[in-house]
């Protein structure tokens, strides 16, 4: 594939980066998990068709949105933040920033924002005009998987076992309902009890927050230690049982797997989960992305241009 840069729009679209922080920062005054939906956005994205904006295509006569997909149906948020920032940076520098690299810049923006690591985010993504609802169901790893089936789900696009223990991390900050782990507290696996890896008191914490038969759209931290930091709590809260999802747990608790020293490593030293974690965002953001002429730059991030008229007019993809 076409090379991405770090430099791509700095004659077309120098204050792009700044744009996108400057909008980020004022959504979490009102919002403090926006940071951890922009970043899934991201990653969702990455893992289907490569990073090109699929994602945030709205249902119409010929797409098929993935928003719909069960990963995302009713899980992935934050696209009218996602919009602002098209409104934007269209008035700064029409025609030119896409919607790819519009969640590639937010990504690292979020992470920056909650104390995390800052790096230069690379550029030239373009936008598909298809999406594949199908695919995102079959790709996206889900929170009841065990540890191969993640780590072949990563392999697929070229994530090794370290990739997926770093951008796992990202389970730092954000929320999860407990639909997506409620499996782990009464009933684990058909055994009649609860999941043998979750902390017991943690265990009661959860089961109060996600009564059997309740609501199952309540969410919760995934971070129990610091919800809203970018750190490596993460790793250490994994080594007293205490993720909150299964696919977080089983990294830690799948004994003699490579990942559990990769979790030792990571809670002894945030610096190496923070220089891992880099790395490993830039490959994700490196998954087949359109470059060159392929694909377009969409002027609204939830349509494909020119499919209803030529007005030039924005439509919500709300
Ligand atoms: C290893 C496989 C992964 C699985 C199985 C997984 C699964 C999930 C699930 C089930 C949720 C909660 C969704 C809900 O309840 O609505 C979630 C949230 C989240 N995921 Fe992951 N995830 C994985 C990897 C990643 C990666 C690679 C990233 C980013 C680099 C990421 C970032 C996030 C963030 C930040 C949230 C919170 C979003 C919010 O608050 O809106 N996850 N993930
Ligand atoms: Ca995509
Ligand atoms: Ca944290």
């Amino acid at each position: 594939h076409g090379q991405l840069s770090p430099t791509f729009y700095d004659s077309t679209c120098p204050n792009a980066s700044n744009i996108v922080r400057g909008i980020i920062a004022a959504a979490l005054k009102t919002d403090a998990r926006i940071g951890g939906s922009l970043i899934r956005l991201h990653f969702h994205d990455c893992f289907v068709n490569g990073c090109d904006g699929s994602l945030l295509l709205n249902n119409s006569a010929t797409i098929q949105s993935e928003k719909e997909a069960p990963p995302n149906n009713n899980s992935a948020r934050g696209f009218g933040v996602v919009d602002n920032i098209k409104t934007a940076l269209e008035t700064a520098c029409p025609a030119t920033v896409s919607c790819a690299d519009i969640l590639a810049i937010a990504a690292e923006e979020s992470v920056s924002l909650a104390g995390g690591p800052s790096w230069n985010v690379s550029l030239g993504r373009r936008d598909s005009t298809t999406a594949n609802r199908t695919a995102a169901g079959l790709f996206l790893p889900g929170p009841t998987e065990a540890l191969p089936s993640l780590k072949a789900k990563f392999l697929a696009v070229g994530l090794n076992s370290t990739d997926l223990v770093a951008l796992s991390g990202a389970h730092t900050f954000g929320r999860a309902q407990c639909s997506s782990f409620i499996n782990r507290l009464y009933n684990f696996s058909g055994s009649g009890n609860p999941d043998p890896t979750l902390n017991t008191t943690y265990l009661s914490t959860l089961q109060g927050i996600c009564p059997q038969n309740g609501n199952t759209t309540v969410v919760t931290n995934l971070d129990l230690t610091t919800p809203d930091v970018f750190d490596n709590k993460y790793f250490s809260n994994l080594q007293v049982q205490e993720g909150l999802l299964q696919s977080d747990q089983e990294l830690f608790s799948t004994t003699g797997d490579e990942t559990v020293a990769i979790v030792n490593n990571f809670t002894a030293n945030q610096t190496a989960f923070f220089a891992n974690f880099v790395v490993s965002m830039i490959k994700m953001g490196n998954i087949s992305p359109l470059t060159g002429t392929a694909g377009e730059i969409r002027l609204n991030c939830g349509k494909v241009n020119n499919s209803t008229g030529s007005d030039g007019l924005l439509y919500s993809s709300m």
